[in-house]
């Protein structure tokens, strides 16, 4: 008897997903290379993914026979949920997986931007030693704002709270009560702007928050603010970052995620005043690990029958996910 076909379209730790080997086919394709993820999905029952393959209405279509798809990290900007429910096809995420690895890197990239670390560094490897030129700053005594008091925002917060600095948040689904229990002050988001020295920004991309931080907010802020975006590209507006950090109207940014992935045509990579990274929030073994674990158990019991963890779409369940078994 033929094992379900599993196309796992994005790096994912092959000592893990091997452990499907028994029971399932498992297949992989590069899925930034639609014209491969067009080919590979029609086959596919279960389809594991992570930030670089989209999955669409298009896919969908191509993809009769899938049941579920698996999103190994957190953010589902990727994936139209919507149009996976209608078609019956059940999706996961692994809600927890990676949030202490992006809380880390945003603390890292923060006292990066504070201390001008990538270029102290870089100046040190060019044989140089020019103390006077990296002068920064403390970060004890600045305010701190936190756009979006979600998993991550919370957990940024626990981990900068012994740095003696001032934690505001802007997130209208928490309460200034549920705030303040954690130590944490709530702002409306013009306020919060116009206060902190950094906003770092920790919400879903979404159409309402899609250029949430444009030129209008940016025009709020001290000059001392830097931003810093280790959730999705295109929350903070690229154009509008790019021309007040030229202008020196802002101090600083620190950015993890880009509108488009690599940034070939941002300005941004080249200003002295940013640093960045590769969208590697969740690059860490643990993480990894835990985000595979997840989903990787979330296909196997959607293809027994049991309980799935991680399902956002419930409604997609009752049309085609109970008719399925593995032998
Ligand atoms: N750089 C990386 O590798 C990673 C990036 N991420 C990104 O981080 C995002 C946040 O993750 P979590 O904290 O786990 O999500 P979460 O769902 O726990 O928290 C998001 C928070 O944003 C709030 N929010 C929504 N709209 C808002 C608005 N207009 N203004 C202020 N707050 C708003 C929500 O109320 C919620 O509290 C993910 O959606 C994902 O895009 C997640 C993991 C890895
Ligand atoms: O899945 C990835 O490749 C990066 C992690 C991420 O952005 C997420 O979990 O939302």
């Amino acid at each position: 008897m033929s094992h379900p076909v599993v196309l796992i379209s994005d790096p994912l730790p092959t000592r893990l997903t091997a452990e499907l080997n028994e029971d399932f086919e498992i297949r992989q394709c590069t899925g930034s290379n639609r014209a491969a993820l067009l080919a590979a999905v029609p086959e596919a029952e279960a389809l594991i993914i992570r930030s670089a393959t989209r999955v669409d209405q298009e896919v969908l279509d191509h993809a009769p026979r899938l049941r579920i798809i698996a999103r190994a990290g957190v953010g589902l900007d990727n994936v139209d949920v919507d149009a996976a429910t209608r078609a019956g096809v059940m999706v996961v995420n692994a809600p927890v997986s990676n949030v202490t690895s992006v809380a880390e890197l945003t603390v890292g990239l923060i006292l990066s931007m504070f201390r001008h670390l990538p270029a102290a560094h870089a100046s040190v490897r060019a044989g140089e030693w020019r103390r006077a030129d990296f002068q920064g700053s403390e970060l004890s005594g600045k305010s701190i704002g936190i756009l979006g008091f979600g998993r991550i925002g919370q957990l940024v917060a626990e981990r900068l709270a012994p740095f003696e600095v001032e934690l505001l948040t802007h997130d209208p689904n928490v309460t200034a009560e549920f705030a303040f229990a954690q130590g944490v002050g709530w702002m409306p988001l013009d306020e919060l702007m116009s206060t902190v020295d950094v906003l770092t920004v920790h919400v879903p991309r979404t159409p309402a928050t899609t250029g949430l931080i444009g030129a209008r907010e940016l025009a709020l802020a001290k000059p001392s603010l830097r931003v810093v975006n280790t959730s999705r590209g295109g929350i903070v507006d690229e154009t509008a970052l790019a021309s007040a950090l030229a202008a020196e109207r802002i101090a600083g940014a620190a950015l993890d995620v880009f509108e488009t992935e690599p940034p070939t045509h941002s300005p941004l990579p080249h200003l002295d005043s940013v640093v960045c990274t590769p969208h590697i929030g969740a690059g860490t073994r643990e993480a990894q690990d835990r985000a595979a674990s997840t989903v990787l158990g979330a296909v196997r019991n959607a293809f027994l029958g049991l309980p799935v963890g991680g399902l956002v779409n419930p409604a997609a369940t009752a049309a085609r996910a109970a008719t399925v078994t593995v032998s």
